[in-house]
């Protein structure tokens, strides 16, 4: 169930926005104003802002870049006030959602940040009796482990299981620990008192916090600090924390998922993982397989997402040619259902005619090593954003394409990243949004870079940890 705060008078157009977020199962806050929204955010989080242009929107958007609080933060005001819309994009926010409210635009929304969840499209035996299988250890309140190469669906399942689970009216929090520094890590996970570190201004609950009642997913837990690691332990057999400077611990009724790709028998025998603590993730093991390795799937995900892309693009849905399926069925998809995904988006916005054919599957450009996590915003969404568009494009024209001829990929990746960097003041959560790319891909990239000796925007508010991490 995905938490919006609404910050603005419910009397205004606003209203209606709340009302449809919440016939589409959305819990929502209200505040009055920025500083009353941000206490909010503080306290009990959320998944998306939507904020009245009339409120300070740059205001919000600092203070969550200062203390760190990640949730997309949506504009609203009248369709015609352009200039509105680009102050507040300019400021930081995600989308300019244009009132009066849309109700296909607020469902899009909603799936978006809150990645509303589809029963897992499975058709291969190794995938449904893992199904079933999962759905059974749901109701129970145990540990589960669920490992997988990237972009097989862990976080499907993860979200399938807490959806069949008696904790299913509860939210369902997930964390990537791959994604943060340890430090930040740390914060993250259990929250803050204010004071703890330059920068905690006010007290902030953690991910166990506001996964109250619900379940936790920590993805990429393979990658934890052995420090942290001892912590979680201690968050499990306890099932109690310790904010960062709090005084007492806190009690958290919290379902643990934990997600990986590494194998971590191995990440225990190399002393990189602490054993204790994988004896207690994994009291029930899920191994999901590669999409090679389930090929009876194939093509029913394809089918889903080709409907999927049609339907959000306002296209009618198409089937695919057999020679389309072949294509499909010889590719060894290193990406797994990610790349599947994309390129039957993509192909769905390629094809012409009445079905989908092959000239339309494009799997040159789906390099696994870039692939985007999240799917990109629904067309709709765009549609409804394309004078907003317009206007930026004013204030920034595209670089035309043949300025680029004769520069490598590699070189043009490069400065795109860094320029975006720059253009979001260090902030790496909102340069991976912008780039489509995972937080943990620009991480890397930025690594590979400094290695190579080149200059890379600092994390904004610049506590060292931050800047070593970067
Ligand atoms: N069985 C499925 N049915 C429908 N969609 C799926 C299924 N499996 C994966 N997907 C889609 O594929 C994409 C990748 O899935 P997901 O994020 O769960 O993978 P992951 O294994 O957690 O990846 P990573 O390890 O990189 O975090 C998502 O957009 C998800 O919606």
């Amino acid at each position: 169930m995905a938490r919006v705060l609404i910050i603005g008078s419910l009397e205004a157009e606003l209203g209606t926005a709340a009302r449809i977020a919440v016939a589409r199962g959305a819990r929502l806050i209200v505040a009055e104003g920025a500083a009353a929204g941000l206490a909010r955010l503080r306290g009990e989080g959320a998944d998306l802002v939507l904020c009245d242009v009339l409120h300070d929107v740059g205001w919000l958007v600092a203070q969550m870049d200062a203390e760190r609080i990640a949730c997309p933060v949506v504009a609203c005001g009248r369709p015609d006030d352009a200039e509105a819309a680009v102050r507040a994009i300019r400021a930081g926010a995600k989308e300019f959602l244009p009132l009066p409210p849309d109700a296909d635009l607020i469902a899009a929304m909603l799936q978006t940040v809150a990645g509303e969840p589809d029963k897992p499209v499975v058709r291969d035996a190794s995938m449904t009796t893992l199904l079933a299988r999962a759905e059974q250890v749901a109701r129970a309140d145990a540990s589960v482990l669920i490992t997988g190469e990237s972009g097989t669906g862990k976080e499907v399942l993860a979200r399938h299981i807490h959806a069949a689970s008696r904790r299913a009216r509860g939210p369902f929090v997930a964390l990537n620990c791959a994604a943060l520094p340890e430090a930040l890590l740390e914060s993250e996970l259990f929250g803050h008192e204010k004071g703890a570190f330059s920068g905690a201004v006010a007290s902030r609950k953690g991910k166990f916090e506001q996964a109250e009642g619900g379940t936790l997913l920590l993805d990429e837990i393979g990658e934890m600090d052995p420090r942290l690691q001892a912590k979680i332990l201690r968050a499990i057999q306890e099932r109690e924390i310790d904010r960062l400077g709090g005084s007492a611990p806190v009690k958290v009724d919290v379902r643990i998922l934990a997600a990986t790709h590494r194998d971590l028998t191995i990440e225990v025998a190399k002393g990189r993982f602490r054993e204790d603590l994988y004896f207690r993730l994994a009291v029930v093991r899920l191994r999901i397989p590669a999409l090679r390795e389930r090929r009876d799937d194939i093509l029913p995900l394809a089918r889903h997402f080709a409907a999927r892309y049609a339907h959000a693009n306002g296209l009618p849905e198409r089937g695919l040619t057999p020679a389309a399926e072949a294509v499909l069925m010889a590719h060894a998809w290193p990406g797994n259902v990610r790349e599947l995904e994309n390129t039957l988006h993509r192909a769905v916005l390629l094809a012409e005619g009445p079905s989908i054919g092959p000239d339309a599957i494009d799997l040159l450009e789906a390099a696994p090593s870039f692939a985007p996590d999240a799917p990109p915003l629904p067309a709709a969404f765009a549609a409804a954003t394309a004078p907003l568009a317009a206007a930026a494009a004013a204030i920034a024209p595209a670089q035309p394409v043949a300025a680029l001829v004769g520069r490598r990929v590699e070189e043009v990746e490069r400065e795109l990243i860094l320029e975006t960097l720059s253009h979001c003041l260090g902030n790496r959560t909102r340069a991976a949004e912008m780039l489509g790319i995972s937080i943990r891909t620009l991480r890397n990239k930025l690594h590979e870079y400094r290695a190579a000796g080149v200059t890379v925007p600092p994390v904004p508010g610049q506590p060292p940890y931050a800047i070593a991490a970067g």
